[in-house]
């Protein structure tokens, strides 16, 4: 695993923080809760598991290959994940970067879950993943699929795998089910768990070669131990010692890198070991990097960037996880808890509470209800509005609410070659609108999907540093889905989780504004065109 500096001033910057952090490694290898401070200690104490996973986990391997020769030989062949963040963005990362096909669940769109409960219900198997085993989108995918086997004359215990912490409400009812468990390190957090049961049980049941990432990984150990020719402590050193010195946003290249997707983990593992306490670092994905100041480019096996790094993906996430705790120390800040995640999860569970009260649009222009505070007369002003309202050092964020694989739902013409396609998809994709914002602004634009962000930036939104502007979109919902035993639909907790998080970015003092689709094809046409006005 190489880390490379391609530009003086994220070598002087790492060289700056050099004195502070040159007793880590032996620390780090000693497994010193109090590295990161009196305040953190505790927290640190019962999550430093990770940095021995690569020999840990090796455990896992003959009960795994069980299952798996188990689940082929019942011809069962479409493997679904239902986990947030640190329980699927793992998995995402590994079989997309093996080739192998992985239905991932970290969703509440109605029409996205109806997707995965239509393809292929008599060969699926589900696992069910959450460390906390309380959260509240998994544990409505795991309802619902139970619901949905029974339905279908399939015993649910035949079809679900559970990953989940030793004592969990999860592991509880999963017991109860007769469900195939296999129980996580309790000493590792969900974001530092890509190489625990959470990273290799679904990958291992898609059909990747897990122990691979365990061999790569290990390989790191002797490193991560060194003062010098350490890419652990080179990563982090950079990390931090930009941030420090105002580069604090982290612009992610992997254009050029064979591992699939690399930085939408590194962007939840960034953001909410980061993001508190008012400081923190932004990690944009999918942008060009602009130039300004207040970026670091760090490139995935590509010269595009300030700096470069190189290393098989086992090795990557351990080498990220080790930088990021890093990064802690020298920002002041502990890399291990989400202090601000609970506050929008709480908003969310008073919305579903109350009765709805129909709120009254600011604006309605065509297919697209604006609502939350604005002087702008139609659609193109609110944005023109947002983008003025982004301050010097800050961002804007866009949040989608929406099912993340519509876009591929949009007609094509006939004998279409792939370029064609992808015209008809990124036009009536909402992340398309990321691009357009972003070449009309200085200042970075992010882009992340509701609720699958919460569980990422989400902690950096309302926790790191105030200079952050916001964009909901929601949709229309056509074809709900109840949530078996709960008062509620996905659609409501959808709205309710978008209108949990608004009230938690209003109540910091952060503008946020939500556009409604009242019709989500024509809404997208409609919000893409008005963009390009701007
Ligand atoms: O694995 P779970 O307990 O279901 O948690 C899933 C996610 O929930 C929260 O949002 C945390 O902030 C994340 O770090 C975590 O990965």
């Amino acid at each position: 695993m190489d880390v490379t500096y391609r530009e003086e001033g994220v070598a002087e910057a790492a060289s700056s923080v050099a004195a502070r952090l040159a007793d880590a490694p032996a620390r780090l290898a000693a497994g010193e809760a109090a590295l990161w401070g009196a305040a953190a200690e505790p927290e640190a104490a019962v999550r430093l598991g990770w940095l021995t996973l690569p020999r840990t986990s090796r455990e896992l391997l003959p009960e795994l290959d069980k299952l798996v020769e188990r689940v082929r030989a019942e011809g069962l062949d479409h493997v679904v994940l239902a986990g947030m963040g640190g329980s699927s963005l793992a998995p995402e990362v590994i079989c997309n970067t093996a080739d192998v096909p992985l239905t991932v669940l970290d969703t509440t769109d109605p029409q996205q879950v109806r997707r995965a409960l239509d393809d292929r219900l008599d060969r699926t198997v589900v696992v069910v993943a959450s460390k906390s085993g309380s959260t509240v989108e998994t544990d409505s995918h795991r309802r619902i699929y139970e619901e949905a086997f029974r339905s279908a004359g399939i015993d649910p215990s035949d079809r679900i795998v559970v990953v989940t912490d030793p004592g969990s409400p999860l592991e509880q009812a999963a017991i109860e089910a007769g469900y195939t468990i296999f129980l996580a390190d309790p000493e590792v957090g969900g974001r530092y768990s890509a190489l625990s049961a959470f990273g290799l049980v679904p990958s291992a049941l898609a059909g990747a070669e897990v122990s691979e990432l365990l061999d790569e990984a290990e390989e790191m150990l002797p490193l991560l131990r060194l003062t010098e020719g350490n890419p652990g402590l080179a990563l982090g050193a950079a990390l931090g010692g930009a941030a420090l010195a105002g580069r604090d946003k982290l612009i992610l290249e992997d254009q050029l890198s064979e591992i699939n997707g690399l930085p939408d983990w590194i962007e939840q593992l960034v953001a909410e070991s980061t993001g508190k306490d008012g400081k923190g670092i932004l990690p944009v994905v999918a942008a060009e990097p602009t130039g300004a100041r207040d970026e670091l480019v760090v490139a995935i096996e590509s010269d595009d960037g300030d700096v470069r790094v190189d290393g098989s993906l086992g090795a990557q996430f351990l080498v990220w996880e080790y930088a990021t705790a890093l990064t802690g120390l020298v920002l002041g800040v502990n890399p291990f808890d989400q202090p601000d995640v609970a506050g929008a999860k709480d908003n969310t569970a008073r919305v579903l509470e109350q009765a709805p009260v129909a709120a009254e649009p600011a604006l309605v222009d065509g297919p697209v209800e604006v609502y939350g505070e604005t002087h702008a007369k139609d659609l193109s002003g609110v944005l023109t509005e947002l983008l003025h309202a982004v301050p010097r050092d800050g961002y804007l964020a866009v949040m989608a609410y929406l099912d993340r694989l519509a876009a591929f739902d949009a007609p094509v013409p006939k004998d279409a070659d792939f370029e064609q396609m992808t015209e008809a998809w990124t036009a009536a994709d909402a992340q398309t609108l990321r691009a357009l914002l972003a070449v009309r602004t200085e200042r970075p634009v992010t882009f992340g999907w509701g609720p699958r962000f919460l569980h990422s930036t989400g902690q950096y939104h309302k926790g790191g540093p105030a200079n952050g502007v916001f964009l909901q979109i929601t949709g229309a919902v056509t074809a709900d889905v109840q949530v078996p035993g709960k008062p509620y639909t996905l659609g409501e907790l959808q709205l309710a989780q978008a209108l949990g998080d608004q009230r938690a970015l209003t109540e910091r003092g952060r503008p946020a504004i939500r556009l409604h689709l009242t019709d989500r094809v024509a809404g997208i046409a409609h919000l893409l065109a008005a963009a390009q006005e701007v």
